[in-house]
């Protein structure tokens, strides 16, 4: 077997593998999928090949954008298509692709790798960790009166809107949904980039493919578009939000309002509901929400630990020895960690550790969307001494919980 680097030439080839290693029909892709694969970067992508030629494995790899606690936005690599063909399935083809891709991607300065999980049980052994999660909320429409907002004097109140929502479609408003995905995405920790060919191409799920779909635009009190809500209705009464993007709470909120306030609708689907999100609490009745399908998204992979932990913005101050184990490269590294007024500082050191981990259990909590004491009570990080699951809970917090809705 052999791993080598594809070219343009081989787009054929990559995507009839990944299809084939999917169980896929390329002629028959699933509702709404759009062609994931005019986006490949196929320079950037890996084909492993029998003795004879015979192409049996697929990796790929997106060049995005991904936003850290403290809005700070870096280069990742996106992890995609990922395949192995049925016949030649557990005898190392993906272990020897990981193994190649991450040298690459070290050698060309990247510290951070991020990809969805087609099964939680595959990853963790090549160092990712689930760093983001989502949801899905379901609102029946009898039961979706908003509470009444508190006002204060002549300031707005929480949930009432100064600005105005127009109906659209797809077609005919790309160019909005891309200059506001943009402009959420800045400000979101966890949010990926949608580089401008993804929209152009429409490769990816509704919004980003050309699928029908109504559109609302929401747009502030000087006619500037913040937010828009990509819907379809379909059977039992149901109407299916794709994804919310909102630059602010208020936003959103009118986007809510708007899709709960529908006529035939017994019930609203709100796809890529974010973990912290307000919304319930929005409600008069904080029950009409049923929260389902909590799942893992964004799986995280730190290739360069102290630069991804001086890359994010941090919000307490505080000190830590990291002891972390990278069993997949066979590396290890103690690093005393530094925070200080929202920014660390990361060096190797041989004082005694405070907590000892996993380099996936640092992509877990990397981002801020799983704290580091669930995963000592899990077993997972070891605490040395007392306080310090508690300190480092406090200090991998972020401004608010990681979000993730980009499909690749
Ligand atoms: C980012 C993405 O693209 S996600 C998409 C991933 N692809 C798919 O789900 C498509 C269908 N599945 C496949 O193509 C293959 O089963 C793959 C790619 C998941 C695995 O490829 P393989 O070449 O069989 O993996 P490989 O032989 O290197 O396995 C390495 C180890 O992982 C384990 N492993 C691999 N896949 C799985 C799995 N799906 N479930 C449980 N264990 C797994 C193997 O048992 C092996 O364990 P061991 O080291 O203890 O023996």
């Amino acid at each position: 077997m052999e791993i080598r680097p594809t070219t343009d030439q081989d787009l054929e080839v990559f995507v009839d593998t990944v299809f084939a290693a999917f169980g896929r029909f390329r002629e028959s892709p699933a509702e709404g999928d759009g062609f994931l694969w005019s986006a490949y970067e196929m320079d950037r992508n890996l084909l492993a090949v029998t003795a004879e030629g015979r192409p049996i494995g697929t990796a790929g790899a997106y060049s995005f954008e991904l936003t850290l606690p403290g809005e700070t936005v870096v280069p990742v690599t996106g992890v995609t298509g990922v395949g192995v063909l049925p016949s030649h399935r557990r005898q190392g083809v993906l272990s020897a692709m990981m193994r190649r891709q991450l040298t690459e991607l070290r050698a060309r300065g990247e510290f951070l790798s991020v990809l969805l999980a087609s099964e939680a049980v595959i990853y963790r052994r090549f160092g990712y960790g689930p760093a983001t999660y989502t949801e899905r909320l379901t609102v029946p429409r009898h039961r979706a009166a908003f509470a009444r907002p508190r006002g204060t004097g002549d300031a707005p109140a929480t949930g009432s809107d100064v600005g105005s929502v127009e109906l659209l479609r797809r077609a005919e408003c790309g160019e909005i949904l891309e200059e506001v995905y943009d402009r959420y995405r800045r400000a979101q920790p966890g949010a990926l980039s949608r580089p401008h060919r993804w929209w152009a191409s429409g490769a990816g799920q509704p919004p980003v493919s050309t699928a029908p779909r109504y559109v609302a635009v929401h747009r502030d009190a000087d006619g500037v578009p913040d937010g828009y809500a990509s819907y379809s209705m379909g059977e039992s009464e149901t109407l299916t939000v794709d994804e919310t993007i909102a630059t602010d709470d208020a936003a959103y909120t009118a986007l809510a309002r708007f899709a709960l306030g529908h006529d035939l609708v017994s019930q609203v689907v709100f796809k890529h509901f974010p973990p912290d999100h307000p919304l319930r609490w929005q409600l008069a009745d904080f029950n009409a929400g049923q929260l389902s399908n909590h799942t893992d998204w964004l799986w995280v992979r730190l290739l360069d630990i102290p630069r991804a932990l001086t890359a994010r913005g941090w919000f307490t101050d505080g000190e830590l020895v990291l002891d972390v184990d990278d069993p997949f490269l066979g590396e290890h590294g103690r690093y005393l960690l530094t925070v200080r007024d929202g920014k660390a500082d990361c060096v190797p050191t041989d004082r005694e550790p405070d907590l000892s981990l996993d380099v996936s259990d640092l992509g877990s909590v990397y981002l801020g969307g799983t704290a580091v004491s669930t995963l000592v009570r899990a077993g997972h990080i070891r605490a040395h001494r007392e306080g310090a699951a508690a300190l480092a809970d406090a200090l991998f917090r972020a401004e608010r919980a990681p979000h993730c809705l980009h499909w690749f």
